[in-house]
């Protein structure tokens, strides 16, 4: 097989829906890092940001562990003990030593406080009201707290960062809790907000590779009912409060977590509020330890200061997961030489609303461009690549899933001119979407039979059939979302590939394509599909013959694709293990690319990578 292009599925109207679900630019492009990857790391380009992210619903249990790495776990561990009166029951496998825990005294541990920072780092906003102090009576007073550290400036901006708590909330996903400091879903913990001061013994070490806080709500706090505030004092937290009890889960289940913090977190040294930046996100951690304190007036700060009582509080240790590489806050300190701050433009912030109106003269497809789409000044740091991108490694079968999210507005807009572009083609009659039928229901059913089944399929579907054609007289849809997937991997996986097959779906509302795996004679192991119109979610389980008890039949991993991302499958245990679905919200159309050796191929008349399991409902 030479180089061939499939392209198939319903042609559609200028009336159908094209309206794009779009999510805003919650991520930036990252920051650029010189570090090497580390030993245990697939080799990545240097410019990316990579986060070991579990999906959004489902994290296989052991998964977790491959995340830390074992060096730090065992200091962690060791350090964590001192600061742990005594262990919960939460049944964890982390080898914990009791003895030697008993043996270390907690004023061994080195902590890093910096108190009453958040006053001088937050000056009140211009014409904010500001609030009058309400003093309950018989308060104790506040604890004496250590001298302040002036803050370390920060040359870099974190890849994620908000002004406001809103923007935080709608626009990452890990942390959707307006109120609270835990975020969870379905008793999982997903986020973690690190703000004002901690309790003494919390601590922010080994350059934030630990953190440890106390967690969970029932904090004291002030209270306004008719007019009358009142102080309510904290209370003791009880394993199953349900943030509490999402934690615990979260620790012993080793789900990783995202923290995030606010610019009056007060153990984080570099200075936020000077970039602008309220909150930021640290990045993944794993809860590695968790134990419960009583906490009395005298020994922490964020206590029930009505009086002389103590509450039971649980505090966590979070460890930084070492797949992300360095954490984005050191990186900025080897950058300062190379970098002329005074030419760096602030990037995009999460939650700012492309308006992509303004931009009508511009050429979408120019992505090579290094001006900032908010100033227009140069910031090659920042724009040149203009996406993120997620590592997602398998636990069964050797493999990865990338996900890569454009973050520019530039990044957005070249899938914006690819997904116009299929529509115009389709609706001039340049690229003809073709229904197929289900092989199986082929098999089975008269043709005539089929044919009425395919009038409900509208199956979006080729693979070296009727449709294909070489790539230099195929749609320039086609050709355009090849070159961008090929060279969205380039640049994020630092592989040159040359993919010579693009399947092209349209899915109209509601349809979806079943659990299927892409396991064909001559497939190569990447498989990379572009993303454009409404988001869907994939779905990943294993297959039936790697999973004969059918104890892990559910779904493994899910993934939300959004307009502009590409999705990479690495490796061909992904196809061999596992099977995919992909279910849409409405319109959307996928360009799946895929290298075909010619040799070892299905013949032209069978499609390549259809399958009796690949089908469009
Ligand atoms: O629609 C998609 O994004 C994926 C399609 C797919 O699963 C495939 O072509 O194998």
């Amino acid at each position: 097989m030479g180089d061939t292009v499939g392209t198939a599925s319903t042609l559609f109207s200028e009336e159908e829906k094209t309206e794009l679900l779009e999510d805003g630019p919650k991520k930036l492009g990252p920051p650029r890092d010189e570090r090497q990857p580390s030993e245990s790391s697939p080799k990545f380009s240097e410019n990316m940001v990579t986060l070991i992210l579990p999906t959004e619903w489902d994290l296989p249990v052991n998964l977790a562990p491959s995340l830390n790495d074992a060096g730090l776990a065992n200091k962690v561990s060791n350090e964590v003990k001192t600061a742990r009166p005594q262990p919960l029951d939460l049944d964890l496998d982390l080898d914990l030593d009791l003895e030697a825990m008993q043996m270390v005294k907690p004023e061994d541990l080195e902590l890093v406080v910096i108190p009453s920072a958040h006053e001088h780092r937050r000056p009140p906003m211009a014409g904010a009201t500001v609030a009058p102090a309400i003093v309950p009576e018989n308060i104790a007073p506040e604890p004496d707290l250590p001298p302040f550290r002036p803050l370390i400036p920060l040359n870099t901006y974190p890849p994620i960062w908000a002004q406001t708590r809103q923007e935080v909330c709608e626009t990452f996903e890990w942390f959707r809790s307006y109120q609270g400091g835990v975020y969870f879903n379905n008793d999982i913990a997903k986020g973690y907000l690190l703000s004002a001061f901690g309790a003494r013994r919390d601590a922010f070490k080994h350059d934030g590779r630990l953190i440890i806080s106390h967690g969970g709500g029932r904090a004291a706090s002030i209270h306004s009912e008719k007019g009358q505030s009142s102080l309510r004092p904290a209370e003791d937290q009880k394993s199953d409060d349900k943030s509490v009890r999402a934690l615990l889960k979260a620790c012993r289940e080793k789900r990783p977590i995202a923290l995030v913090i606010d610019d009056r977190y007060a153990l984080f040294p570099y200075d936020l509020s000077a970039l602008g930046v309220t909150y930021a996100v640290l990045g993944f951690y794993m809860i590695v330890e968790a134990w419960e304190k009583l906490i009395s007036d005298e020994a922490e700060y964020e206590t029930d200061r009505t009086g002389a009582r103590s509450v039971v509080k649980y505090k966590f240790a979070f460890q930084w997961c070492e797949r992300q590489g360095e954490p984005w806050w050191l990186s900025q300190s080897g950058k300062a030489e190379e970098l002329d701050l005074d030419e760096d433009a602030p990037p995009v912030k999460v939650g700012e609303v492309d308006d992509l109106r303004e931009e009508e003269d511009s050429d979408p497809t120019d992505v090579t461009s290094t001006e900032c789409d908010q100033c227009g000044k140069g910031s090659p740091q920042v724009y040149s690549e203009g996406w993120w991108m997620a590592s997602f490694y398998l636990i069964i079968g050797n493999g990865c899933l990338y996900q890569i999210q454009p973050s520019s507005r530039r990044a957005k807009l070249e899938a914006d001119n690819i997904f116009k572009t299929y529509q115009e083609e389709a609706n001039s009659g340049q690229l003809v979407f073709k229904r197929w039928p289900l092989r199986a229901v082929a098999e089975r059913f008269s043709p005539t039979i089929s044919r009425t089944m395919l009038e409900n399929l509208t199956m979006s579907y080729v693979g070296g059939t009727d449709n294909t054609v070489p790539f230099d007289k195929a749609p320039s849809a086609v050709v355009m979302s090849r070159k961008l997937i090929q060279d969205r991997i380039s640049q994020a996986l630092d592989r040159d590939t040359e993919f010579n097959e693009v399947l092209t779906a349209a899915y109209m509302e509601k349809q979806k394509m079943a659990f299927h795996s892409d396991e064909e004679v001559g497939l190569g192991p990447l498989v990379a599909g572009l993303s454009l119109g409404s988001p869907a979610m994939m779905h990943f389980r294993l297959q039936k013959k790697h999973d004969k008890e059918r104890q892990q039949r559910g779904i493994l991993m899910s993934f939300t694709l959004r307009h502009g991302d590409v999705f990479v499958m690495d490796g061909l245990d992904v196809q061999k293990y596992y099977e995919h679905t992909v279910v849409p919200t409405n319109f959307r159309i996928a360009a799946t690319a895929r290298s075909i050796n010619a040799s070892t191929a299905a013949t032209p008349t069978e499609p390549a990578l259809s399958g009796p399991h690949k089908s469009h409902t």
